[in-house]
């Protein structure tokens, strides 16, 4: 009998948050919602709130959540707000386990305080592990929490893991190469936001898709894989599988190699997630490999320079990844605002990486120093 476990869900408007309340409908009986948030979107989440009844929903922006709360106000739900209103929704008594799906490294605050609280965090939000990975992870050891992967690769390592992490010979990453895998440098800049919005694979948030098109995706799970399975970056090898049918490898020291494999659906890894140590029965359609053609390729560093810039951030470490991260997410947000080309994104990150004074000190004020400086240098770069 599965024991029932209580939930706050952040980014509860977003592609995860939306395919979470999926699985939480479908696992009836074995999730309960104490908290649903998120930055802006008062319609969603009024509609969520009248569906799964949380006793809490918190908006990010103050003016979205005052009109959330006339909307709600004929039912006894608390209506938040704010990183302090969001704060309190992950540290709340009932709550046993936060998905923390916010967009950005606004996660890693509410995940610290999660953390500290001792809940399990199901994690969705990797620049939270790019920009504060040693310190995320140091804590949730201190605390004896568990982090469970979302990210559907690092899903799939999880599950591929033995009793023994030391016999790990490498983590093979697999990507689908996005939109444009095969193209040359040159082809690159005629990229429109049209084209690069279009992944080939997977439905999934504006952002997350134009970094899966750069390969910043990739990198930024490189950086992951290092911190939630303590593996070394000469350990992580990322090999494109445009059919995301394979969604990563661990290969052991004997030379056995152990694979997921699953259809391009969140709902899974965010069930795993939800539901481990044990799995659930679900309704979810299967994977069909009858006449499916799986195909692996070396990536193309030359042409997708993100990659190999995350795989320096990794290596360096410090507080370097956190201003890489930093200056991507407002590279790309300029980038969605038309405000930035296309090869534009990778080359203000690679500017911004190489200015960046690195600290080696990992507490969350030079984080998220390193972080406004390099979110301040991106936007000097964008006007110039
Ligand atoms: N989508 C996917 O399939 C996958 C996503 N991920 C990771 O999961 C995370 C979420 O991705 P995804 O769901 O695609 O993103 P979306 O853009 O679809 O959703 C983002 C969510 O975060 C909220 N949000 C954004 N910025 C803020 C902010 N400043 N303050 C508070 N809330 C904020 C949004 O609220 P609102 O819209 O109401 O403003 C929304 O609920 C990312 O870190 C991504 O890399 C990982 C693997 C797969
Ligand atoms: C669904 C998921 O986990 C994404 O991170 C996905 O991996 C993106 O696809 P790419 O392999 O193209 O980056
Ligand atoms: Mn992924």
């Amino acid at each position: 009998m599965n024991s029932l476990k209580t939930l706050t869900l952040l980014g509860s408007t977003g592609s995860i948050g939306r395919q979470t309340l999926d699985v939480v409908r479908h696992a009836e009986g074995c999730l309960k919602i104490h908290a649903l948030g998120a930055g802006k979107n008062v319609r969603l989440m009024e509609e969520q709130a009248r569906l799964f009844r949380p006793a809490v929903a918190v908006m990010m922006d103050e003016t979205a959540a005052r009109e959330l709360r006339e909307r709600l106000k004929d039912l006894p739900i608390k209506v938040d707000q704010g990183m302090e209103g969001i704060i309190n929704s992950v540290t709340a008594e009932e709550v046993d386990t936060v998905v923390t799906a916010l967009s950005g490294r606004v996660g890693l605050e509410p995940t610290l305080e999660a953390i500290k609280a001792g809940k399990t965090i199901a994690l969705a939000n990797k620049e939270t592990l790019v920009a504060g990975g040693d310190l995320v992870m140091s804590s949730a050891q201190a605390m004896n929490c568990k982090i469970l992967p979302v990210d559907s690769e690092h899903s799939a390592i999880f599950q591929c893991l033995e009793e023994n992490p030391e016999t790990i010979e490498r983590i093979i990453l697999t990507a689908s190469g996005g939109p444009f895998f095969g193209w040359s440098k040159e082809r690159l800049e005629s990229v429109t936001l049209e084209n690069a919005l279009r992944h080939p694979n997977w439905e999934m948030g504006a952002k997350i898709t134009i970094d899966s098109s750069t390969m910043m995706n990739k990198g930024l799970e490189v950086i992951e894989a290092h911190h939630l399975f303590n593996v070394a970056y000469d350990g992580i090898e990322v090999l494109i599988h445009p059919q995301s049918v394979v969604h990563s490898m661990v290969e052991y020291y004997d030379g056995s190699v152990l694979a997921q494999l699953g259809r391009p659906d969140m709902r899974l890894p965010i069930q795993y997630a939800l539901s481990y140590p044990t799995r659930w029965k679900n309704p979810f359609e299967r994977l069909d490999l009858r006449g499916k053609t799986l195909t692996f390729h070396e990536p193309d560093f030359e042409a997708f320079p993100a990659l190999a810039l995350a795989y320096q951030a990794g290596r360096r470490g410090g507080t370097l990844p956190a201003a890489m991260n930093a200056a991507n997410e407002v590279a790309v947000s300029a980038f969605l605002q038309r405000k930035v080309s296309y090869l534009g994104i990778i080359d203000i990150v690679g500017e911004v990486c190489a200015e960046h004074k690195v600290l080696d000190s990992m507490d969350l004020d030079s984080i998220l120093d390193a972080d406004s400086w390099a979110r301040h240098r991106a936007e000097e770069l964008i006007l110039t």
